[in-house]
């Protein structure tokens, strides 16, 4: 049986990975980040080494897009630092890394969605850190599949689905910018597709795109999520000037995802199918 190891283990993807890992014969150990901080080099290295597992699912990272920007060291020590060194165990260790990247290593200036080998440059500091941590596992271990996603969401920790159905209740109007388009995902179609690529037991390591199909801006998520859900809450579109955060955010970051479905013969829901399954599970 397959030895799994994921760090992060209660955060939203891992705990999208634990929901579905009954339907898999696989031996999961989840650590959370009390239980093994993925910035103790020395610890991830014991916890390699002594317990023989396949694969490393590594669900930890530094999220907070706006808060990276005046903690820039923490998000490089988790995102970047550590990343390294869990690689480099990795390969001592003869562990496959599945490692989760973001849509937020590009600088949006695409208009046709990016791939794979397009040219990278992060706008803000949770971005760059994430693709240095790509960067430093490329440099140092073989077996290691990077999938890069966008907008993650499910009925698990914070994320804007959960944030628009709680404002969606206490206010009578919300303002979301139009001006930035990606791809929502439903992280259980994520954590389907990652203990997929382990079950198939793949050799076409690399680094990979994956969200759901179709584009949308924020504003056309939160509208439907309002319209999913039936929240009666006025939504007004705006430019992301009039909602000035500190993190710039790309205005562009729709991933071509040809590769990992062509490589793993998958097909990719649609991200309004999958927000309308979302809110079921909810609810
Ligand atoms: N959320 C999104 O919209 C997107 C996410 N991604 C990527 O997907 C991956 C999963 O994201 P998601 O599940 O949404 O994120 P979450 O923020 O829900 O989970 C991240 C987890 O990492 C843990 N963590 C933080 N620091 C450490 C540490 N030093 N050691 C061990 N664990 C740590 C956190 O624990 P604690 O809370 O205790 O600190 C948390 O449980 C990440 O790599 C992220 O960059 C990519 C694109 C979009
Ligand atoms: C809450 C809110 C946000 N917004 C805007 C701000 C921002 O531009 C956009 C998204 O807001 P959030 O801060 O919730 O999402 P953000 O944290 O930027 O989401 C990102 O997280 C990281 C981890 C990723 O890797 C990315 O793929 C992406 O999912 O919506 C509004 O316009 N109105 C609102 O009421």
């Amino acid at each position: 049986m397959l030895k799994i190891l994921v760090t992060g283990g209660k955060g939203q993807l891992a705990q999208c990975i634990e929901k579905l890992s009954s339907s898999y014969q696989f031996e999961l150990v989840f650590r959370s980040s009390s239980e093994l901080d993925i910035t103790n080099a020395k610890k991830i290295e014991q916890e390699l080494s002594n317990y023989n597992y396949d694969y490393c699912i590594n669900c930890a990272a530094y999220t907070q897009v706006d808060k990276a920007e005046s903690d820039a060291k923490k998000a490089d020590i988790i995102n970047h630092v550590a990343v390294e060194n869990l690689a480099k165990s990795c390969a001592k260790s003869q562990v496959k890394l599945i490692h989760i990247s973001t849509d937020f290593v590009f600088s949006g200036d695409n208009s046709i969605p990016y791939l794979e080998d397009d040219k990278t440059l992060a706008l803000g500091v949770y971005g760059q850190t994430k693709l240095e941590g790509e960067s430093k596992i490329i440099q140092n271990l073989d077996q290691f599949f990077i999938i890069r996603t966008s907008w993650l969401y499910s009925e698990f920790g914070n994320n804007f689905l959960k944030s628009m159905l709680k404002y969606g209740k206490e206010r009578e109007e919300l303002s979301v910018v139009f001006d930035q388009v990606g791809t929502p995902t439903y992280a259980m179609d994520l954590a389907e597709v990652i203990l997929g690529i382990i079950q198939s037991q793949s050799k076409d390591y690399g680094v990979y795109h994956y969200s759901n199909e179709g584009v949308a801006s924020w504003y056309d998520f939160a509208f439907n999520i309002f319209n999913l859900a039936g929240v009666n809450c006025k939504l007004k579109p705006i430019r992301s000037k009039d909602y000035p955060t500190p993190a710039k955010r790309p205005s562009f970051s729709v991933l071509d995802k040809s590769k990992i479905k062509s490589t793993f013969q998958i097909e990719i829901p649609n991200w309004q199918d999958s927000l309308s399954k979302a809110i079921q599970n909810i609810n």
